[in-house]
């Protein structure tokens, strides 16, 4: 893992949408696995003005959002599917049907679970995977207990998950759904690329916990230690519980990757 803290959420989401757009532009037909939340609103509002000011064309990438939740009705609008749709594939010029999410309200969520770890695999796998962090450590909806081996699959969420989720469903935690359909720990994990974005000082310790605590599967996010390149990009109000500061500040100061932010 490479860590790097930047001075703020707007900083962190600019640094994470010009590593988008520049993957987008070297590799147009790139295969995207996107993550929602709303830390992510502001990488995908980032996302959007890039794209508008240097004409990127999202026409030839495909995506795969790690999660759904089960049991909205079609069209929800609290509905991954539909944050999606206004936040990014509305505002770029990425045709629809080249926009994949699990379906929560499939009959048979087995199957429909492995279908869609058949999609990514027909798609050649996923290029760059972008991750949040769930207060529960989960990345994607692996709440804690999740195996590390875990594929697409059905989950009961944690009710610290539900409420942190609320805010979405205008504070309503009854509204929140008590299940998803979320890729698995395994599946992020083949991922060509992992970029996990965090903010915010309600995160600052499961962050630690995350990025220098040990390997648990009671921290889904401690995982990203097993593959072999994961980025990290995190703003000093979640960083302030990491013990190991000088060091982070170091890979961004030196390491080449990070030459064109350091300007
Ligand atoms: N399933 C998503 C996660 O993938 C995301 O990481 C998390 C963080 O959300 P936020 O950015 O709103 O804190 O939200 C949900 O639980």
């Amino acid at each position: 893992m490479k860590l790097v803290v930047r001075n703020d959420d707007r900083a962190v989401a600019a640094m994470t949408a010009r590593l988008i757009a520049d993957l987008v532009k070297a590799r147009p037909d790139c295969v995207l696995g996107l993550a929602t939340g709303r830390t992510m609103e502001r990488v995908y509002g980032e996302l959007v003005g890039i794209s508008a000011a240097e004409g990127l064309d999202f026409s030839r990438c495909r995506t795969f959002n790690l999660d759904e939740y089960i049991g909205l009705p079609p069209g929800s609008v609290h509905s991954y599917r539909t944050y999606m749709n206004e936040h990014l594939f509305s505002r770029i010029d990425i045709p629809i049907g080249n926009t994949m999410l699990p379906d929560g309200s499939a009959a048979d969520l087995v199957a429909e679970a492995a279908r869609y770890e058949d999609a990514i695999r027909r798609a050649g796998g996923i290029d760059l995977q972008l991750v949040g962090i769930g207060e529960t450590g989960h990345i994607g909806f692996n709440e804690p207990l999740s195996p590390f081996t875990s594929r697409t699959r059905d989950i009961t969420l944690a009710p610290g998950t539900r409420r942190q989720n609320a805010a979405l469903f205008d504070g309503d935690i009854d509204a929140v759904p008590q299940r998803a359909l979320t890729m698995g720990v395994g599946t992020i994990l083949e991922a060509r690329r992992i970029v996990l974005v965090a903010t915010g000082s309600a995160k600052a310790s499961i962050l630690a916990q995350a990025v220098e605590g040990p390997v648990t599967s009671m921290i889904s996010a401690t995982a990203l230690h097993f593959h072999q390149d994961t980025l990290a990009i995190v703003d000093e109000d979640v960083a302030r519980h990491l013990g190991h500061r000088d060091y982070y500040d170091s890979i961004f100061a030196t390491d080449p990757e990070f030459a064109p932010f350091r300007a």
